[in-house]
């Protein structure tokens, strides 16, 4: 279900050998993607990486379809002029509201994380939660991925809009974040779910206050884990992995560099060199 085969185009426009080379391109709204970053450093070594912030446009999470489509879409135009061979949108929301409207209209493949996330999911428990943004969890794309998949399961999405404010601005550790976090996995807690999702690519950097507040038999799925492993299999289905050393990965916002940078840091454990790209100004050639 979640392989190349859903990949009609063809990467005519490169030779075997430069698609080969080519970065994997990654996005989201801030630093959340850097969870998915960090799995393809684990999983796929070798692949060099553009990674796209669009931290002028945060939170995505609380804008209309018709926005997020606006920011996808420009993200996707500057990856193709990048020269990408594949996109992984590592963002839940774009995923939940972009992601099959602008699939057919670029010739790279383009993976979400939502697909990968809800299958994971489903061989995991019978009882599932869902934390998500209030536009993916309003787009009940997870309930619907896993109901698609496996119809027996139960199925409860809680939107937290604090979260990603809260992890944008470095306040993991602030007790706040913890009051937060209990008020969000109340209603969860109560369905005794025994699987829980991050339908955000930024909540798996709240890992150890959500953990705290869990009971040890409940698992966690994080997508990003599951969406770099879908990579790997297309990348073979499609013979462009990479076996040359990888470029440094390349760092762009739309906001500000130096704070994406600071955040880089924290999550990366090295300061990324960030530029700052404008990207309407970068699709108009
Ligand atoms: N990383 C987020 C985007 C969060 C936001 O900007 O609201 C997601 O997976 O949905």
């Amino acid at each position: 279900m979640f392989s190349s085969s859903i990949f009609e185009g063809n990467l005519d426009d490169f030779s075997e050998q430069e698609a080969q080379r080519s970065p994997i391109g990654v996005f989201d709204s801030g630093v959340g993607g850097l969870t998915v970053l960090r799995q393809l450093y684990k999983q796929l070594p070798n692949e060099s990486i553009i990674y796209f912030g669009d931290t002028a446009h945060l939170p995505y999470g609380i804008r209309s379809q018709a926005e997020i489509l606006q920011y996808v879409r420009e993200i996707l135009n500057w990856m193709q002029q990048q020269r990408v061979k594949m996109v992984i949108m590592a963002c839940n929301t774009s995923s939940a509201l972009a992601l099959e409207n602008v699939r057919q209209e670029f010739n790279f493949p383009i993976l979400g994380v939502v697909l990968p996330g809800a299958k994971a999911a489903v061989q995991m428990g019978k009882r599932i939660g869902v934390i998500a943004t209030p536009a993916t969890a309003k787009s009940n794309a997870y309930r619907q991925a896993m109901m698609e998949i496996k119809p027996d399961v139960q199925v409860w999405q809680v939107s937290c809009p604090e979260f990603v404010p809260l992890i944008e601005q470095n306040r993991i550790h602030d007790p706040y974040t913890t009051q937060v976090a209990s008020a969000y996995l109340e209603p969860l807690l109560k369905q005794e779910i025994d699987t829980l999702i991050y339908g955000c690519t930024h909540y798996p950097l709240l890992a150890p206050v959500l953990r705290s507040l869990l009971p040890a038999h409940v698992k966690l799925v994080d997508p990003a884990v599951h969406v770099v492993t879908a990579c790997a299999q297309d990348l073979d289905l499609l013979n462009i992995r990479n076996n040359h050393l990888p470029m440094p990965t390349r760092f762009a916002v739309s906001g500000c560099p130096q704070q994406f940078a600071q955040s880089g840091l924290q999550w990366l454990g090295y300061t990324p060199l960030v530029e700052q790209v404008y990207l309407t100004d970068a699709t108009v050639s």
